[in-house]
């Protein structure tokens, strides 16, 4: 008799054909993900229908058609259960003004159930947790961006949820308040085992915190996969040589031999690695660890000096740009919903800066 194991997928969020209509527009578009545990990001243009999908899964809104599972619990039903289990940083401000980000914790906490005492105490360990430490006495209205989106996502954590909801929480942060921002997000699967659902319109974000990365656009699922899916399976190596007497133009004569050898090669072209002279690099497609061999033997071959030869993995958001558009910038444009066909090229081309 053969033996057969099930192994059992184990996900914290799992969306079946879930669609959001509004009388003008559809949010959502029949999206099937399963979101496993870990830090998740999903990534969309303004308007991909990323904060639509975030209501629907807290219970808060309810979906037009299809369903959706947060924690195994049936957002359609279990809205209240959800909540209890679920942290959500609100993507808009909306701190009240005249009280302290401890009196609002607090609050937070008292509303999540927490006794007073236990919220008290969580609260100061959240706040620190967060970074804030003094400032949390003063009224919250004298707070810059920054500490106000450390005081939302202390809120979300307060009453120790399973799984956090996070909405654009690099929103209006300077590089540097961004940078702090994705390190506790981080911090907050690595130290405490909570599982992260993070939105952003910035793609080079994600890739450097989240385990796995949902693309939507147009409420339609565009990508599901593990960020080093996204950025592995593009593995290319950056080639370097010198010239010589016999091969003035080093670096053709290597294209031309690798092409001969049969593997992919292009020129690294203007700006590739930001470095002055990348015209000189050149990109071979990495199909396996012959890869290496047969770029050593054909330099070797040719007399060629070798200047650099490492690995060098695509960002995941050159998989999304346009052949045409080599220079888009590293942030998703504002396609508002168009709802068009499943296109790596509707990315890229949006005015926003790569501030990622
Ligand atoms: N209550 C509503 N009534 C009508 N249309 C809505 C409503 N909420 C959202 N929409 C529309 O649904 C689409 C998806 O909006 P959603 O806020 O989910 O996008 P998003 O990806 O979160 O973008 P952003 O980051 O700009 O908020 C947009 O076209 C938006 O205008």
């Amino acid at each position: 008799m053969p033996h057969t194991t099930t192994v059992e997928r184990v996900t914290v969020i799992a969306t079946e054909s879930l669609s959001k209509r509004f009388p003008r527009v559809t949010a959502l578009d029949r999206l099937s993900v399963d979101i496993a545990p870990g830090v998740t990001g999903l990534v969309g243009a303004n308007g991909a229908g990323k904060s639509t999908l975030i209501k629907i899964l807290l219970g808060l809104s309810p979906a037009s058609e299809g369903r959706a599972t947060v924690l195994g619990l049936d957002v359609a039903k279990d809205g209240n259960a959800i909540r209890e289990s679920v942290g959500y940083m609100p993507e808009h401000d909306c701190l009240p003004p005249d009280v302290s980000a401890t009196e609002f914790v607090v609050h937070m906490a008292r509303m999540s159930g927490l006794p007073p005492s236990a919220a008290r105490e969580r609260t100061a360990d959240t706040l620190r947790h967060v970074g804030l430490y003094e400032e949390r006495y003063r009224p919250m209205g004298g707070y810059s961006t920054g500490m106000k989106q450390r005081v939302k996502l202390a809120q979300a954590l307060v009453h120790d949820p399973r799984l956090v909801l996070l909405d654009e929480p690099t929103n209006g942060l300077d590089p540097v308040g961004r940078d702090e921002m994705l390190g506790l997000i981080r911090r907050v699967h690595t130290d405490f085992g909570i599982s992260v659902l993070v939105t952003s319109h910035l793609l080079g974000e994600l890739e450097r915190t989240c385990d796995h990365v949902v693309v939507i656009d147009g409420g339609k699922l565009l990508r599901s996969s593990s960020t080093s899916d996204f950025t592995q399976a593009t593995a290319s190596l950056a080639v370097e040589v010198t010239d010589t007497a016999d091969h003035p133009d080093g670096t053709t004569a290597l294209r031309t031999a690798l092409d001969r050898a049969g593997l992919t090669v292009q020129p690294a072209g203007r700006g590739a690695d930001g470095a002055p002279g990348s015209d000189h690099v050149l990109l071979v497609d990495v199909a396996g660890e012959e890869t290496y061999d047969t770029v050593r033997d054909a330099i070797v071959g040719l007399g060629l000096g070798l200047v650099r030869m490492e690995q060098r993995r695509h960002r995941i958001a050159e998989i999304f740009r346009s052949d045409d558009d080599p220079d888009a910038p590293d942030a998703l444009g504002g396609t508002t919903g168009t709802g068009g066909p499943a296109s790596g090229s509707a990315y890229g081309k949006g005015g926003a800066v790569d501030a990622a």
